[in-house]
């Protein structure tokens, strides 16, 4: 399957972090979420994949190309959606729109009309005039624009009402049917990538803990619950985090069936969804 994004073995440090000789390969044609708790590495790693700042070591490719030595090309095929946008905060949107448009070859101001219309932004106004969520719907706007071959978003969802949330998703899904296009986005609402996702990179503390097909995690990622008098019992070899309760505990497991063949009727088992995997791995328990 061919990639449309390859970091191999790429480090930025900080005077108090480190991006940790990361590798990831997003694949054409899918939505990849890319999850982690708050400082794990998240907007580090989307800043150099957009070539934003500079890495110590490693090679970032996309669509095949060095992303340092190709910059420009490769941004024209983006449509890039971050919290520090850099808009011109005293012009019109549609104003913005005659001065970023000129970036961008394949620019399709039908487009871009109809997307203001459907998030109902007011092309007159002054982009310092909108409000935060206003502010993203006008930056997805612009990335969706342009024909833009992948869309790299760093939480897009957060500072959206629910209701533009689901049109987003529903707009990322339909978007994803040209088997061309791909989709890279980090989220802290995990629920939206139940949802949507086909890949999950998951990144901790600068490393990558897992990049796994949604189908992968739903299949082997699993909870088990036990009482106490199991707790001492249970082998730990198969459990990834614990959380101790009055009554017994519950842990997270890839190793199911061995639970299950060791155990039988002493453990119940229910689906992991993907907060209930970042946060079991994060809080690993004592084991
Ligand atoms: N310019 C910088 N100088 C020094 N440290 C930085 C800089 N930018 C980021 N960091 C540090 O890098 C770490 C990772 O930050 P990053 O923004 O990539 O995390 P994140 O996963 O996007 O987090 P969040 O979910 O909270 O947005 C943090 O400890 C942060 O303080």
């Amino acid at each position: 399957m061919e990639n449309v994004i390859e970091i191999k073995n790429v480090t930025k440090n900080y005077s108090d972090f480190k991006l940790d000789n990361i590798n990831i390969n997003i694949k054409k044609g899918f939505i990849t979420g890319f999850i982690g708790p708050n400082g794990a590495g998240k907007s580090t790693t989307i800043k150099l994949i957009m070539n934003l700042i500079r890495k110590d070591s490693g090679l970032i490719n996309i669509f095949g190309l060095d992303n340092t030595n190709h910059d420009r090309e490769i941004k024209s095929r983006i449509g890039f959606v971050y919290d520090e946008c850099c808009f011109y905060e005293n012009l019109k949107i549609i104003s913005n729109e005659k001065v970023i448009s000129a970036f961008y070859k394949d620019w399709d101001h039908k487009k871009f009309i109809s997307y203001l219309k459907r998030f109902e932004l007011n092309p007159n106004k002054r982009v310092k005039r909108l409000s935060k969520g206003m502010k993203t719907k006008f930056a997805i706007a612009i990335a969706l624009s342009h024909n833009a071959d992948l869309l790299i978003m760093d939480e897009p969802t957060a500072g959206l009402d629910p209701i533009f949330r689901r049109e987003l998703l529903d707009i990322l899904y339909d978007l994803i049917q040209d088997e061309n296009k791909s989709i890279f986005f980090s989220t802290h609402i995990t629920s939206d990538l139940d949802k949507i996702a086909d890949y999950i990179t998951f990144i901790n503390k600068g490393q990558i803990v897992f990049s796994k097909s949604t189908d992968v995690i739903n299949d082997n990622y699993k909870i088990i619950k036990g009482n106490k008098e199991l707790l001492s019992e249970i082998d730990k070899q198969y459990i990834i985090g614990i959380n101790k309760n009055r009554y017994g505990f519950d842990a997270l497991t890839t190793n199911s069936s061995k639970l299950i063949e060791k155990y039988q009727d002493s453990i119940c088992i229910e689906n992991a969804n993907l907060e209930d995997i970042m946060v079991y791995y994060i809080k690993k328990g004592e084991l």
